[in-house]
């Protein structure tokens, strides 16, 4: 049976003509010499390889047949309509590229294609200022000379983005990175180019060649007809399945000693990898229990969406311990590993808290540690009787150190906090954190961080629940998150995948991995290239981070050279002196969008607070605009989507308003002015974060409301 294998192109093709395109292509995968098909060679084409067949009266198939492998194979180049097709049959042709051994699709008459937008050119275009050179592009990356002299005149950033726009695969990747500042070997090692060994049968050497990893971008061997169907059905937002970036597949694939590191900034793909590891290690593995966790539970619910959608076939595992992909946010898993410990639960409750409860079902209300100094009369200082200082100290301190009296909270080190505390304000807050617990007690509560604490002991002493731990957004987990996380995984190859972004961390404080057992040493990668976000609006995002301190997991600063697969208009920024001005700038921005064919689902409206969440669904409903707040349930078609900053973190959109940029409550300007310094300048930058995380959310427009 021949094998297919897939370009980018059917993604770009409409409706009708896709479902006639899998037709085609799902009998030719049986037996491409049924007479139906009309697979015919082309005379006098270019490529001697090249085959035109039969979608329909109409259309036709351009495809390039290759022998080897022990079978046929055919690489699907596109559809067009008849005469187009043959055109394009004669003049397409498929060869290894001489430099980088990557296959290359070249039109030997070129038609003519759109040049570069000319600008008038007052500086020195952007690539010969960044050093690059025709010898660097051609003969060092392997990139063809027309292309090159096209990108070497190109003035700026977003004219060779332009052009890279308008090449697929690893042609286009390199052209973006050629904009940023690594070196021509970095580069061509991204992509893990070298020069092709001939065998001297071009067909087996072209198989070898769509079979490298910087080819993968771009060609796909297609497993089955379920995987062909789906490959044509999916738009271009499902390109993720099946087209990843050398660098991501490396992630995904490759085995590690211990616990692995990925940061990268939002819309690098980092969600991508975890899915696609998850799929790859029940795959080699199908017994293997793999926990993919995130922070929160809507998160969790998108990965299993995720997951569903690259592979229906993998087994979601209902709970842990069970083999297959067990999905869950951290907290949940938290509770369900005391839900699952029974009463041997009231050991590790012990062990953390000093008491014994057999049943901690319920939540401690979030404003718990406000009342405990309300009602306290305590003699601390207001920067340190808070409820920010008490629940940080807490969480870093307290429960990763298994503190359960004052004496031993009187020797504890407290590493990484701004304050210093003398035995007396140690013996205050101690003062604070008993009458903490002993309303819990009385309750039968837990606080999130005491709940992963209290599994992190049981599976401790119980053992693991888990072969292969991944974690999403794991800038945003708590220290005894992180210690349930380790206990989850016995120590070993592939325990734990953490993908983080330290420019992310919206919630708690800055950890460091190494306190909480977790070592990393020397297995961290980074992933560079957004696909999400056009360069423009990359560009206003980064901005927001410009000047903050900002450190990773491993206390390194974190980096920023971030490039964009896409290029955009530029965002657009408006100022708006009340609220008022401010709703009416965002419905008539929004409005301008419908009228222009978007799809109301297809946009969202960020917001600081739920307050502020209704006042803008209330404002867009009465100036016409369908529009709906989304908390926990998920958003649904036909309504303009309304939410937090914080509930949007993962999600992304195809137009994006950020509202109140800037704007800070007078409650907020009170609670910053009553931390220290070391709290202040933390919340600083989690608010500077949530900015980032919210400008990143869009992928094609960015529209930006700012109110002082
Ligand atoms: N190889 C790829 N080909 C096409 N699209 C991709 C690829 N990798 C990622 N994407 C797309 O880029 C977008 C961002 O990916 P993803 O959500 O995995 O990034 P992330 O790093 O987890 O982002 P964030 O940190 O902002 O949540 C998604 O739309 C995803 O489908």
């Amino acid at each position: 049976m021949p094998t297919i294998i897939m370009t980018k192109w059917p993604l770009k093709i409409d409706g009708s003509v896709k479902a006639k395109a899998m037709t085609f292509l799902q009998k030719l995968s049986e037996d491409d010499t049924m007479p139906g098909l009309h697979v015919e060679p082309i005379a006098h084409a270019a490529d001697p390889r090249v085959r035109t067949g039969r979608v329909d009266q109409f259309w036709r198939a351009v495809m390039f047949r290759l022998d080897g492998e022990g079978g046929s194979h055919y690489v699907v180049h596109g559809v067009w309509p008849h005469d187009d097709a043959i055109s394009v049959a004669h003049r397409v042709r498929l060869k290894v590229n001489p430099i980088n051994g990557l296959p290359q699709i070249e039109e030997t008459e070129q038609p003519s294609s759109p040049a570069v937008p000319p600008k008038p050119q007052v500086v020195e275009p952007l690539l010969p200022r960044l050093g690059r050179t025709l010898g660097d592009l051609v003969e060092r990356l392997g990139i063809p000379e027309e292309v090159a002299e096209q990108a070497l005149a190109a003035p700026d950033e977003d004219a060779v983005l332009e052009l890279a726009q308008r090449h697929e695969g690893w042609l286009g990747l390199l052209l973006v990175d050629l904009t940023g500042r690594d070196p021509i070997d970095t580069i061509a090692d991204r992509l893990q180019l070298e020069a092709p060994e001939q065998t001297g049968d071009e067909d087996a050497d072209l198989l070898v060649s769509l079979k490298k990893p910087g080819a993968q971008s771009q060609f796909a061997f297609i497993d089955g007809q379920e995987e062909l169907r789906r490959v044509i059905e999916e738009d271009d937002f499902g390109s993720w399945r099946v087209f990843l970036h050398p660098e991501q597949r490396r992630y995904v694939s490759r085995s590690y000693s211990g616990p692995f590191r990925l940061s990268g900034g939002a819309g690098t793909g980092k969600t991508v990898v975890l899915i696609h590891r998850a799929r790859s290690l029940a795959r080699r593995n199908p017994a293997a229990r793999i926990v993919l966790t995130t922070f929160t539970t809507n998160l969790a619910e998108s990965l299993k969406d995720g997951l569903a959608q690259l592979d229906p076939t993998v087994p979601q595992a209902a709970k842990l311990n069970d083999p297959g992909v067990h999905i869950a946010g951290v907290d949940a898993l938290a509770a369900s590993v005391i839900r699952s410990a029974g009463s041997a639960i009231a050991d590790a409750v012990q062990t953390v808290l000093g008491d014994a409860r057999s049943a901690p079902t319920g939540r401690t209300p979030s404003g718990r540690w406000r009342e405990v100094v309300e009602s306290s009369g305590t003699t601390l200082p207001a920067e340190i009787a808070n409820e920010t200082f008490l629940s940080a100290e807490y969480a870093l301190v307290v429960l990763p150190n298994q503190v359960k009296n004052e004496d031993q909270y009187r020797r504890v080190r407290r590493p990484g906090r701004g304050v210093a505390l003398d035995r007396a304000r140690r013996d205050a807050v101690w003062a604070l954190i008993a009458a903490y617990r002993a309303q819990s007690r009385i309750d039968g509560t837990l606080d999130f961080s005491e709940a992963a604490a209290v599994a992190a002991a049981h599976l401790a002493a119980a053992g693991g629940a888990a072969d292969h731990v991944l974690i999403d957004e794991g800038q945003d987990l708590s220290p005894s998150h992180w210690q349930m996380v380790r206990a989850l995984a016995d120590e070993g190859a592939d325990d734990l995948f953490i993908a983080e972004d330290s420019h992310q961390r919206i919630y708690g404080n800055r950890i460091v991995l190494g306190r909480y057992g977790i070592r990393i040493v020397g297995r961290s990668q980074r992933l560079t290239l957004n696909y999400r976000t056009t360069a423009q609006n990359l560009r206003y995002a980064m901005a927001i981070l410009d000047g903050g301190d900002f450190l990773d997991l491993e206390e390194e600063a974190e980096s920023t050279g971030y490039r964009s697969a896409r290029s955009g208009p530029e965002p657009a920024v408006d100022d708006a002196g009340s609220l008022i001005a401010e709703l009416d700038i965002i419905a008539t921005r929004i409005k301008a969008w419908l009228s222009m064919g978007t799809r109301p689902e297809t946009v969202a409206v960020l917001v600081h607070d739920k307050l502020q969440r209704e006042r803008v669904v209330n404002a867009l409903t009465e100036r016409g605009v369908p529009a709906r707040a989304v908390d926990r349930d998920r958003p649904t078609d036909g309504r303009v989507l309304v939410m937090t900053m914080h509930r949007a973190k993962g999600m992304e959109f195809a137009k994006v308003v950020l509202a109140d940029v800037g704007f800070q409550s007078a409650a907020e300007k009170e609670r910053l002015k009553r931390l220290d310094d070391s709290e202040r300048r933390d919340a600083e930058l989690r608010a500077r974060s949530l900015v980032y995380v919210a400008a990143t959310r869009a992928r094609d427009e960015l529209a930006v409301v700012q109110r002082r």
